[in-house]
């Protein structure tokens, strides 16, 4: 899988994610979790993190990918929620890499 790949997952989950706010909640779980609040939504980031932790101290890889895929869910919905763009979390990210400027044109360059 490529880096390219890996964005562009996340970038089209976020999307939809974003796309939930003001859905109907008996819909979407998304739409339920904006519902609920950030207070909720921060306490399903914590209990992912807990049980990604879990899965790697205890379990095979195969749960820890499937229990990172809930994490890095529901911390996107956290991103949503208070205004975090994924760009925003890239281009720290690539500011730790010595990467400056666009993102996008960083990651075009590291392909
Ligand atoms: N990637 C996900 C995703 N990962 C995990 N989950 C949900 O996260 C929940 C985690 O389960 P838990 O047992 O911890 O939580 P729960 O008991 O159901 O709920 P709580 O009472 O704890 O809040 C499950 O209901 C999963 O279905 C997700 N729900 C939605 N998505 C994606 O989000 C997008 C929007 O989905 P909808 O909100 O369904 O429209 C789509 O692209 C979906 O594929």
């Amino acid at each position: 899988m490529t880096k390219t790949l890996e964005g562009d997952i996340l970038d089209r989950l976020y999307t939809v994610i974003a796309s939930r706010k003001g859905s109907d909640p008996e819909e979407s779980y998304t739409a339920k979790l904006f519902n609920k609040g950030t207070a909720k939504i921060a306490q399903k980031v914590g209990e992912e993190s807990v049980e990604t932790v879990i899965a790697a101290l205890a379990e095979g890889p195969e749960n820890v990918a499937s229990e990172s895929a809930d994490l890095l869910y529901h911390l996107m919905v956290l991103w949503a929620d208070r205004g975090v763009e994924p760009t925003d979390v890239w281009a720290a990210l690539a500011k730790r890499q010595g990467i400056s400027g666009n993102v996008e044109k960083a990651a075009r360059k590291n392909k």
